[in-house]
This record gives structure tokens, C-alpha cells and sequence, in this order.
């Protein structure tokens, strides 16, 4: 892991008295440990409003989680689409003005959809938990809560708000933590897309046992270039592994056109992550059948 979880400079309170010393290369070295680091203290406050136990008893109470990994595996597509509901992003700004996730989903339904994805983060990518709720009340479809999750909190915070699968990166996760984070995600019914972008990332994950769907990132999180071959390269490497049978492959970002998604699938892409491509265009449902044509 390259990226640091944690600024090595934190504020430290003293009596009443908040110190910051400077110390040397403090400032996050690219966007990726950026958003990390907000989102330390993201969850720290919401935590001194709702402590973990609240949310653990309320998710005793919320409807069942839907079956992400075989509704992609079942997939009204080939491959099955998972379409994105983001309203903006750090490399591309503001990417859909009338901006009603509610609309774009049932249109994503409508569409030809597997499942859908709906980014949460509120800084970077202008979304919200809000959405995800109001989005699990008008589809049907199994819904992947879209976050940068670093604490098992995020977790419960997302099958509250109706989710069925969370995204774990493994460029901010330690092997532990993604272990663990797969299990609690289980324990709860949902399924966990392991993200990765590199080689060393992919072997990882590979040898996570309880790692049954990984998504590659054709987009590096640090820089933000684009490359589909990330997903022809790393699907090559998986494919010599005892467990690359046993595993769904996710392509994930970039892909704007039907020979994108060719060109995926046949590197072994058994479903494909979309959302700027779609949500530029006027009727996103319909934008789905086009890219499948
Ligand atoms: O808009 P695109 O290029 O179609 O990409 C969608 C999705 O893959 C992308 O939003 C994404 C992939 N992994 C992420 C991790 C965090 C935030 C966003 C992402």
C-alpha cells in the first residue's frame, strides 16, 4: 500500500488548547490519500453524533440485502452493466447539471441495468447517502454503495441506507482489513466489489479467500489516466490463478462506446462499471442499450 491512511500531521488537542506542527511532506501526495484523509475525519464526526452500537441496532430492522454478485452473474446483459448514478467527480467536475438520481435510476432500470451503483461522497464526487435511500425506494435492482469505506462503520451506514454491495479499494485497505471488512459485509448479506489497479493489488486480493467479485479500476485514482488495457493486463495475470474461475471480473471506468465493451469482455470482463458516458447523455437508460448494441 502506497497510499498513507493517515495526514502525519494531525491536529493534536492539549487541555483546550489545539497544537499543528508542521512536519515534513504533510500535504497528501495525490487525490486518492486527499479523500482518505478527509474522510478520517469525515467519520470521526459522524461518529461523535451516532456511535457504531446506534447503527448496529438499526440495521437489525432494515429490509434484507438483494443478491448483488448473482444478479451479475445472471446478468440482463452480456456483460451485465452496472450503471453509476454520480453527479460529479474530481477529474471531470460537474458531469450532469439536472442532476434527479431518482429519474436517472428508474431510467438505468428501464434501461437494461443489472444493478446500479450511486456515489455517496459528498466533497469530491457530490453525492450523498440520501440518494442511495431515495434510489432503494424507486428500483428494484441491487444497489453497490459507492464510497471510499475505511472503517467497518461506513459499512453498517451503508446497508441502512439501503445498499446491497460495497466497494473496497485495496490501494487504501491492508489485507486485514479488506478480510475483514469482506466478512463483516457478509455477515450483513451484502456482497463487497474489491477494487484494484495494479499487479501487485490484483495478487493481493487474489489470495483473499473470501474475495468472490473484484472490480479493476481502469482508472488510476492517483493521476487519473485512463486505460482499458489495465483490465486486458490484469485479467491476463488472473487468469493463471487457482481461483480465476471461481471469481466474477468487473471492468470498471472509461468505458464510452460499444467496442470499449468488447473489448473488455473479451479480456474476460464479465460485467462493466458506467457512469460518466451514460450520464452525459440525455436519457441514460437509453444511452445503456446503445453501448450494448
Ligand atoms: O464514470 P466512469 O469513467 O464510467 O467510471 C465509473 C466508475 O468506475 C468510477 O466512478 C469509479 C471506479 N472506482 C471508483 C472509486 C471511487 C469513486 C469512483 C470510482
Amino acid at each position: 500500500m502506497k497510499i498513507r491512511r493517515r495526514s502525519p500531521n494531525p491536529t493534536v488537542a492539549v487541555d483546550t488548547l489545539r497544537y499543528q506542527v508542521k512536519v515534513p511532506d504533510s500535504e497528501p501526495r495525490n487525490i486518492l490519500e486527499k479523500i482518505v484523509w478527509h474522510k478520517e475525519v469525515e467519520i470521526q464526526r459522524l461518529r461523535e453524533r451516532t456511535p457504531l452500537a446506534e447503527l448496529q441496532r438499526q440495521v437489525l430492522t432494515a429490509p434484507p440485502a438483494l443478491d448483488f454478485a448473482t444478479a451479475l452473474r445472471d446478468g440482463k446483459t452480456s456483460p451485465a452493466v452496472i450503471a453509476e448514478v454520480k453527479k460529479a467527480s474530481p477529474s471531470k467536475g460537474v458531469i450532469r447539471e439536472d442532476f434527479d438520481p431518482v429519474a436517472i435510476s428508474t431510467s438505468y432500470e428501464n434501461g437494461g441495468a443489472s444493478c446500479l451503483s450511486v456515489l455517496t461522497d459528498k466533497e469530491f464526487f457530490q453525492g450523498s447517502l440520501d440518494y442511495l435511500a431515495q434510489v432503494r425506494q424507486s428500483v428494484k435492482l441491487p444497489l453497490l454503495c459507492k464510497e471510499f469505506i475505511i472503517y467497518p462503520y461506513q459499512i453498517y451506514q451503508a446497508r441502512i441506507h439501503g445498499a446491497d454491495a460495497i466497494l473496497l479499494i485495496a490501494a487504501i485497505l491492508s489485507d486485514k482489513d479488506l478480510g475483514y471488512f469482506t466478512r463483516i459485509a457478509k455477515a450483513l448479506g451484502m456482497t463487497a466489489l474489491v477494487e484494484v489497479h495494479t499487479a501487485e493489488e490484483l495478487d493481493r486480493v487474489l489470495n483473499l479467500e473470501q474475495v468472490q467479485v473484484i472490480g479493476v479500476n481502469n482508472r488510476n485514482l492517483e493521476d487519473f489516466s485512463v486505460s482499458l488495457e489495465t483490465t486486458h493486463q490484469l485479467l491476463a495475470q488472473a487468469s493463471s490463478h487457482p481461483r480465476a474461475n471461481e471469481i466474477l471480473f468487473v471492468s470498471e471506468s472509461g468505458i464510452h462506446q460499444s467496442s470499449d465493451v468488447a473489448y473488455v469482455a473479451q479480456a474476460g470482463a464479465k460485467a462493466i462499471l458506467v457512469g460518466e458516458s451514460l450520464m452525459r447523455q440525455p436519457d441514460p437508460g437509453n444511452a445503456i442499450g446503445q453501448l450494448m448494441a
